[in-house]
C-alpha cells in the first residue's frame, strides 16, 4: 500500500520495439502531453535500448515507463566506468502515487545488478526530491549564467587575438566538434562518451524549441589553421524603446586552449544587437568565471544535474582513483539495495583503489546516497557531515577521506539524457 492509495498490480515487461510508440506516448503523457517534434522523437527512438527498457502494464495499457542507456562515464582519475543512464521514467497521471515507480526502480536496479558490469546508475531528475529514496545522491551541479554584456567585459589571455573565428553550418563542423568532445571526456568526471547515434544530440534543433530564437549557429576557432574549439549557440533578437537587446543563447563551448576558449566567449559576448549571453548548463568551475570583469552581473545560479547511485559499492569505489592516499572503513546503509549494507574497507590513491567487505571497525557511517553524492568528487564528505548525513566514528577519518574523494575539476556533463 502506498501513502496515496492502493498499490496498482502492474505487470512489468521488457519493451519490445513494436510497442515503442505506445510506450513513448505514456512517457509524453506523464510529462504533460505535449508531443515532441518528429526529429526529437526519432532521435530518442533510435537511442532507446529496448532490451533494457521496462513497461508497466495495467491490463492492455502501458501505465509506466523506465529506460536505461549503456553509458561509459568518466570518474575521478579519468577512467571510463560502465554506468546505467536511467532515463524516460514516467507514470500516467491516472496511476500516480500507487507504487508504479517504486516497482520500476526495484526491477531496474535488480536488472543492473544482475548484469554484473555496471557498478553505477546515474540520472538527471525532473524533480530532485524523487530519487533519494532509491539511493541516488546529487553528485553534479550545473551553473547557469546570464551575462549582462553591456556592462561586463572579458579578459583576453595572450594570443587570443591570433585565434581566427569562422561561422560554419553546425552539421559541417559536427565531426570536428565530436572529435574535440571525445578528447575532453576523460578530463572531467561525469562526462559520458557519446556512442553511435549520440553525435546527433548536440545538433538537435527543432523549431518548436527555439522560442523565437534563430536556428542553431556554430562558430569554430582555429589557431595556425588548426581547429581548436567551437561554440554552438542561437540568437534571440529583441527590440526595446531604447534599442536592440537581443540574447545570445549558448548551448556548448569547448576549446583546446585558454586562448581559443577566451576568443569564443569574447565572440559570444560581442555579437551586435545583443545585450546578454545566457548559458544554462555550464560546469560550476567554468573558467569563464575568471574571464569576466564583473561576476555579479553574470547572475550565476546553481542547481542539481546528475544523481549517482552506487549499485555495487565495492566495484564502484574500486573503479575510481583518489586525490590523496586513503584507507577508510565505511559503515554503509542501503535500505533499497541491501546487498550493499555493511562495512567496506577502501584503500587507494591516485593510481587506483580496492574496496572490499570487512569486519574491521568503521571510521565513517553513511548511507549509499551520500556515497553517490561524493563519488564524482564534486560534493565533499565534510559538507555532508556538516548536514549530519555522514558520521565520523574515528577522529581524523573525515578530513582524510574528504580530501581523497575530491576532484580538482568539478564534475559535469553537457547535456541531459
Ligand atoms: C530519470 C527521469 O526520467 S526523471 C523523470 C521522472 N518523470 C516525471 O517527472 C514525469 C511526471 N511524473 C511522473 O511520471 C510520476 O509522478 C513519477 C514517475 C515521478 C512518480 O511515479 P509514481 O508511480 O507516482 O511513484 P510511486 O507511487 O512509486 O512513489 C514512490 C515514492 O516516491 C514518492 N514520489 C513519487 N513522485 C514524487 C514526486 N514527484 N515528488 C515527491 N515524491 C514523489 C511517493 O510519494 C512515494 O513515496 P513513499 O514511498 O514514501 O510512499
Amino acid at each position: 500500500m502506498s501513502a496515496h492509495g492502493a498499490t496498482v498490480p502492474v505487470e512489468l515487461r521488457t519493451l519490445v520495439p513494436e510497442q515503442w510508440d505506445a510506450w513513448y506516448a505514456t512517457l509524453e503523457e506523464a510529462f504533460g502531453g505535449v508531443a515532441e517534434a518528429p526529429e526529437e522523437r526519432a532521435l530518442w527512438r533510435a537511442l532507446t535500448e529496448t532490451g533494457r527498457s521496462l513497461a508497466a502494464w495495467d491490463g492492455d495499457e502501458v501505465v509506466g515507463t523506465a529506460g536505461a542507456f549503456s553509458f561509459r562515464l568518466t570518474v575521478p582519475g579519468g577512467s571510463p566506468v560502465p554506468a546505467a543512464g536511467v532515463t524516460m521514467v514516467g507514470v500516467l497521471p491516472t496511476h500516480r502515487r500507487r507504487g508504479v515507480l517504486r516497482s520500476l526502480m526495484r526491477r531496474q536496479l535488480d536488472d543492473i545488478r544482475a548484469r554484473g558490469t555496471e557498478p553505477l546508475a546515474v540520472l538527471t531528475a525532473s524533480e530532485p526530491t524523487i530519487y533519494g529514496r532509491f539511493g541516488y545522491g546529487c553528485a553534479v551541479e550545473r551553473m547557469s549564467l546570464s551575462i549582462d554584456t553591456t556592462r561586463v567585459s572579458l579578459a583576453a589571455p595572450e594570443g587570443t587575438d591570433a585565434v581566427r573565428l569562422r561561422l560554419v553550418p553546425p552539421e559541417k563542423a559536427a565531426d570536428r566538434c565530436e572529435e574535440l568532445y571525445a578528447e575532453r571526456v576523460p578530463l572531467r568526471p561525469g562526462m559520458v562518451a557519446r556512442g553511435p547515434g549520440w553525435e546527433r544530440l548536440p545538433l538537435l534543433d527543432p523549431e518548436s524549441r527555439r522560442d523565437g530564437g534563430s536556428p542553431l549557429r556554430c562558430v569554430v576557432a582555429e589557431e595556425d589553421g588548426r581547429f581548436c574549439g567551437y561554440a554552438l549557440y542561437s540568437v534571440k533578437p529583441e527590440w526595446e524603446a531604447a534599442g536592440p537587446s537581443g540574447t545570445v543563447r549558448v548551448r556548448d563551448v569547448e576549446a583546446r586552449s585558454p586562448r581559443a576558449y577566451a576568443a569564443l566567449w569574447r565572440f559570444l559576448a560581442g555579437i551586435d544587437l545583443t545585450s546578454s549571453v545566457v548559458a544554462h548548463s555550464r560546469p560550476v568551475d567554468d573558467p569563464v568565471l575568471h574571464l569576466v570583469s564583473d561576476v555579479r552581473r553574470c547572475h550565476v545560479s546553481v542547481r542539481d544535474l546528475l544523481h549517482v547511485r552506487p549499485v555495487d559499492v565495492g566495484a564502484a569505489l574500486s573503479a575510481r582513483a583518489y586525490a590523496a592516499p586513503v584507507d577508510v572503513v565505511f559503515e554503509v546503509e542501503d535500505a533499497f539495495c541491501p546487498w550493499n549494507t555493511g562495512r567496506w574497507r577502501l584503500t587507494g590513491d591516485t593510481g587506483g583503489a580496492v574496496c572490499a567487505p570487512t569486519r574491521d571497525a568503521a571510521d565513517l557511517a553513511l548511507s549509499v546516497r551520500e556515497l553517490g553524492s561524493a563519488y564524482l568528487g564534486g560534493v565533499s564528505l565534510a559538507a555532508l557531515a556538516g548536514a549530519g548525513r555522514v558520521r565520523e566514528l574515528r577522529a581524523g577519518a573525515l578530513e582524510r577521506a574528504a580530501t581523497a574523494f575530491l576532484s580538482p575539476v568539478a564534475p559535469w556533463l553537457p547535456h541531459g539524457f
